[in-house]
């Protein structure tokens, strides 16, 4: 297989770190290209990778020579166009989530892949690339606990970055929820209900949180979502399935427990970039294996545009405190 030459576009904490990664624990594949508006960052992370050529602007990175396909780590509101600048030159992309913010943007990726008559677009949703995740999935799909009924789930970050907004709290955040919701129990999210309660005194200024997110799915079952940006603690992302025979709880987190001086603990990871650091390497490369093929083998366009779908009316229904439907079209033949 040739080496597959990437276009990493923004170039901020994932993107720098997606490109680390592609150099030093992903075979097949090389950065050629790397795009941020801020000269200064993509010229030292440039700097670091031997034949990256460094650009401040994205279309230019995309035309590239060597470029075969783009991996997108800019800020949700940039991905669409980054997107679509792909597609135009029909280039295998991994979008970081979300693909996009609004469902609207999302449609507009479908459209542009439906022309091109095949899958091209990844999304970066790395928890389905996660071992823990992944055993429990093939424990639902088994049948280990029965019918599921509930997902219990807890995200924590230690603190939120200067940039957040209540908005990304399920944007950006709960997000991550409503894709594994989805794959997990293979069914859509039909209705969102959204509590805030007084917000946490560490969070920052007009930042509602810790919030509380309720989505009902098309089988019936419920999942709740603490999603808590500025904990302080550490970082967690926890799920518990309850069925109809049994339970099942991923992300305790106790690798080792260390009994000594009359204490028992463990260390609680500081942020994803550890907690995930395994299922981003597992995503990588299994987009470069597929990209190399010219397909797609993981969450695919339909699913980001389902989970900007939920977060849309997840917004509503945090603006209103009313239970709000999510509103999806069908899923076009090319996602069946
Ligand atoms: N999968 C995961 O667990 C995580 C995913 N993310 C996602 O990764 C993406 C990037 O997030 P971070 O790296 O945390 O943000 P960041 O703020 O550290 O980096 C974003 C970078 O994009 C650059 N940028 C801004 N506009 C751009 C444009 N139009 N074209 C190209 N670059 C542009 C900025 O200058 C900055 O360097 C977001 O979509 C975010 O949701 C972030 C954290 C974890
Ligand atoms: O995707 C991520 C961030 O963008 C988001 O801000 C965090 O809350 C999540 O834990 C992380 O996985």
């Amino acid at each position: 297989m040739n080496t597959l030459g990437i276009a990493v576009i923004g170039t901020g904490k994932m993107g720098a770190d997606h490109v680390r990664r592609i150099g030093a624990t992903v075979g097949g594949a090389r950065v050629v290209a790397v795009a941020d508006p801020d000269a200064e960052r993509v010229k030292a992370v440039a700097a670091g990778v031997e034949g990256a050529a460094a650009f401040t602007d994205p279309a230019a990175a995309t035309a590239a020579p060597g470029v075969d396909a783009v991996l997108i780590a800019s800020p949700g509101p940039a991905h669409e166009e980054a997107i679509l600048l792909a597609l135009e030159r029909e280039l295998p992309v991994l979008c970081e989530k979300p693909l996009t913010p609004d469902p609207e943007g999302a449609l507009r990726v479908l459209e542009a892949e439906r022309r091109l008559g095949r899958r091209l677009v990844q999304v970066g949703f790395m928890r389905r690339f996660d071992a823990e995740y992944e055993r429990l999935k093939e424990l639902l799909d088994a049948g280990g606990i029965g019918r599921p009924l509930f997902l219990h789930c807890r995200h924590r970050n230690a603190a939120s970055p200067s940039f957040f907004t209540s908005d990304m709290l399920i944007g950006d955040s709960v997000v991550h929820e409503v894709d594994a919701a989805r794959w997990l129990l293979g069914q859509e999210v039909t209705a969102v209900t959204v509590l805030s309660p007084r917000p946490s005194s560490a969070a920052p200024e007009g930042l509602s949180d810790p919030r509380l997110v309720l989505l009902e799915t098309s089988g019936g079952a419920i999942v709740d979502v603490e999603i808590f940006v500025n904990c302080g603690f550490g970082y967690q992302v926890r799920c518990e399935a309850v069925g109809e025979s049994g339970s099942a709880r991923i992300g305790d987190g106790h690798a080792m427990v260390v009994e000594a001086g009359g204490r028992w603990g463990g260390e609680i990871a500081q942020d994803f970039t550890t907690r995930f650091a395994d299922a981003y390497d597992r995503q990588v490369r299994r987009w470069v294996a597929a990209a190399a093929r010219g397909r797609v083998d993981g969450p695919d366009a339909w699913d980001g545009y389902a989970a900007a779908a939920v977060a849309e009316a997840g917004l509503a229904a945090a603006r209103s405190g009313v239970r709000t439907e999510v509103r999806m079209v069908e899923r076009p033949g090319l996602y069946r």
